[in-house]
């Protein structure tokens, strides 16, 4: 378990507009990361798919190596100069010819700390409302990853990853503090869905919640819903973006958390004489 006994940080949630532009949507996001770090932040995070319009017709093409493609050079750099850590929102990899939906998180030394890529990928069909195969395009993850700032840990999921509660609960069961989402629920799902799952995150395993939207852009194909958000682990929205291009800057106080723990003790009432959630992975 992780102490964060005078561990306070302030967090940028970048929510950028997406153009086709790869390279231009890379430079924003640079200049969006110094913004932050002038502004007191000393984590910047990004929303998935922040290079590339949502779309599988453009994943591979948009797709690269890590950590020798273009944007991870731009996120490591911008890590280093701004001495920030940066959760780089997802970018499509590739890797042995599949393509994932993956985030890399970089510490203030430039240096590449944490991959996770997307596990649960967003597969639904709602007719006359939202069809879309990821599946088609992309390649899940197999982990859960975590990683360690300071003296707090954080667990990553992308976007559809905020559904599954078990993934939470297991980074929940690792003393995770803080749990980051880069996420771009559409305009149909995200109205009913985006904010009840991201404090029901919050809520149920007493951590902070980030989710990073990209801006929305009513001519793409996807339109994202934007509303970047913060929670904290009482389940209140600390800051919330509209849907337009915009940064929060957020104040994360994590003697909260501390003081939750102890007022209300979830963690160590559970039952796990009757029920259990484990990592299968790791568990023998
Ligand atoms: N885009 C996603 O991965 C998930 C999503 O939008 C959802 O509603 O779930």
């Amino acid at each position: 378990m992780t102490s964060p006994t005078s561990t306070d940080i302030r967090a940028a949630v970048l929510q950028l507009s997406v153009t086709a532009d790869k390279s231009a949507n890379i430079a924003i996001a640079v200049k969006r990361i110094q913004l932050a770090k002038s502004n007191g932040c000393t984590l910047a995070v990004l929303p998935e798919c922040f290079t590339t319009p949502y779309d599988n017709a453009l994943f591979r093409k948009y797709a690269e190596i890590i950590p020798d493609g273009e944007t991870c050079k731009a996120l490591s750099q911008a890590a280093k100069s701004n001495k920030m850590y940066v959760v780089g929102g997802s970018i499509p990899e590739l890797c042995d010819n599949k393509v994932y939906n993956t985030c890399t998180v970089w510490d203030p030394n430039g240096n590449l700390i944490a991959k996770h890529r997307k596990v649960h990928l967003f597969d639904v069909n709602i007719p006359g409302s939202t069809c879309f195969k990821e599946s088609n395009a992309m390649s899940p993850g197999n982990t859960l990853n975590t990683f360690q700032m300071g003296t707090l840990k954080v667990g990553l999921g992308i976007c559809h990853d905020m559904r599954f509660s078990e993934m939470a609960a297991l980074y929940q069961k690792q003393g995770c503090d803080l749990l980051i989402y880069p996420g771009a629920f559409c305009t149909e799902l995200g109205p009913p869905h985006w904010s009840l799952l991201i404090r029901f995150r919050a809520l149920e395993n007493q951590t902070f919640v980030i989710a990073a939207s990209p801006a929305r852009d009513t001519k793409s194909s996807y339109v994202a819903w934007g509303h970047s958000m913060v929670v904290d682990p009482w389940g209140k929205i600390v800051e919330e973006a509209n849907e337009k291009d915009m940064d929060l800057y957020v104040d994360l106080d994590f003697t909260l958390r501390e003081n939750i723990k102890r007022q209300i003790p979830t963690g160590t009432q559970r039952r796990t004489d009757i029920y259990d959630t484990i990592d299968v992975k790791n568990t023998k």
